[in-house]
């Protein structure tokens, strides 16, 4: 296993381009399994999730070729394997995306659980009650989830849970009932940036979808998708990431290829903390920072601040002068990267579902451990501004979600080497 030695003290300075969005990508890979010929897909970011996607998809008979300037093509070639194996679902998340096109396309899928961070409880009731509600049968036996369906017909969906929406549920939902007959209403469908473009890239390729970006989805149900070349939206969460970084090192960092308006919630928590960043049409510069506030966040389904950005926000928040509290609805237990920043020499108390910081002159570097993906880029945060060196073991959860850290960290004049963690 690798480790990240970081450090700190130093500004960051220069120009980053903002990668495609990991978790559009997925789902929309994954929806390939249903569309006949070859989806062209740009803008893929090279990570650790969309490479496990390539190799799921694989073993489920799409032709997969990835060509080196981030497109991929994905050509199905029978439709006779159904079954997703825990070896690599357990790997990520979004692996569960693709439920919903295997039942659509080959009237049955047998997929296991899925894995993905451990920010608490991820349960899938609404994905498998919204697959039913289409005419699914569903059980699950050994850790698998089996669905089938002879005839997808179109609902009314309710797909409400006690946290609000689900982000996946609604892509898996939504990609099974394009091909269903009829008519399906998805009532408290998510928002997510994420979900309108996989929706943007299904109607595309020939679904009628009504509704996008809005908690009521509309889709009529055809006979047949079809291939196409589509280009995945920049990642809002690596943009905020690098945002956050560049202010809390004081630095002069300009961001490149994002979508401004997917960005609107972080831009009001970054200016309540002090933080006025220079809006461009597709670019962003954050500069001038000399003293942050701070402020209180609170977690909740788009539009409002994403969850995904809760630990960096968090570790922003350590070297404010004052009190504040950040709160999150969507994962209440979603707070691993609390106690690796008190070793850091942040004060923070955890109340509930909030993490209540008081803010310090300094932090010092130290040895530390990724619990999670966004966890671990908190603490990449903190270690840039630190006092000294910090150590960050276990980074694979960073290759999850940043392409080319390393390289990108760098390029902006951080003091950071990646070598292998001591036995
Ligand atoms: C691959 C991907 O896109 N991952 C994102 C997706 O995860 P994911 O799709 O897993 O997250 P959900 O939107 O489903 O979860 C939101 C909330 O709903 C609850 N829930 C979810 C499903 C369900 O069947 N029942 C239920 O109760 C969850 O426990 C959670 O409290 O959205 C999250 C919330 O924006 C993000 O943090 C993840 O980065
Ligand atoms: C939680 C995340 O990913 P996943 O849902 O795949 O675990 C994330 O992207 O922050």
């Amino acid at each position: 296993m690798d480790q990240l030695k970081i450090q700190g003290g130093l500004k960051l300075k220069g120009t980053i381009t903002v990668s495609g969005a990991k978790n559009a990508a997925l789902p929309i890979m994954a929806a390939c399994l249903a569309i006949p010929g070859r989806t062209i897909l740009e803008n893929i970011p090279k990570l650790r999730d969309t490479n496990s996607m390539i190799q799921l998809l694989t073993q489920l008979d799409v032709k997969v070729e990835q060509a080196s300037d981030n497109t991929v093509t994905l050509e199905p070639q029978s439709n006779l394997i159904s079954h997703a194996d825990y070896d690599l679902v357990r790997t990520m998340r979004a692996s569960v995306c693709v439920l919903g096109p295997l039942l659509a396309s080959r009237g049955e899928a047998t997929v296991s659980l899925p894995g993905g961070c451990n920010i608490g409880h991820r349960p899938i009731d609404l994905h498998l009650k919204g697959l039913a509600a289409l005419g699914a049968e569903i059980s699950i036996q050994q850790g698998y989830v089996h669905a089938k369906a002879r005839e997808l017909r179109g609902a009314r969906i309710f797909l409400g849970g006690p946290q609000g929406s689900t982000v996946t549920g609604t892509c898996n939902v939504m990609s099974a009932a394009v091909l269903a007959k009829g008519e399906t209403i998805i009532e408290a469908a998510a928002c997510e940036p994420e979900v309108v473009d996989l929706g943007n890239f299904l109607q595309a390729s020939g679904a009628h979808i009504e509704g996008l970006g809005t908690p009521t989805i509309k889709i009529q149900g055809v006979e047949e998708l079809q291939a196409i070349k589509y280009r995945v939206i920049p990642d809002r969460i690596e943009a905020a990431t690098w945002m956050m970084a560049a202010a809390i090192t004081q630095g002069d960092v300009t961001l490149e290829s994002l979508r401004i308006d997917h960005l609107s919630a972080l831009f009001d928590a970054l200016q309540r903390a002090g933080i006025v960043p220079e809006i461009m049409s597709d670019s962003v510069r954050i500069s001038g920072i000399h003293q942050m506030h701070p402020a209180d966040i609170v977690a909740l389904p788009y539009p409002s601040f994403p969850t995904d950005l809760q630990a960096q926000m968090t570790a922003l928040m350590t070297l404010t002068t004052g009190i504040s509290v950040v709160t999150d609805r969507v994962f209440p237990d979603r707070f691993m990267h609390a106690a690796e920043l008190m070793r850091m020499g942040a004060r923070l108390r955890r109340d509930g579902c909030s993490v209540i910081i008081d803010g310090v002159p300094t932090l010092s570097g130290a040895h530390v451990m990724a619990s999670d993906l966004r966890a671990s880029a908190a603490l990449i945060i903190a270690a840039l501004a630190a006092q000294g060196e910090t150590i960050i073991r276990r980074i694979y959860h960073l290759e999850r979600g940043y392409e080319n850290l390393t390289g990108k960290l760098m390029s902006l004049g951080a003091d950071v080497e990646r070598m292998k963690e001591p036995k």
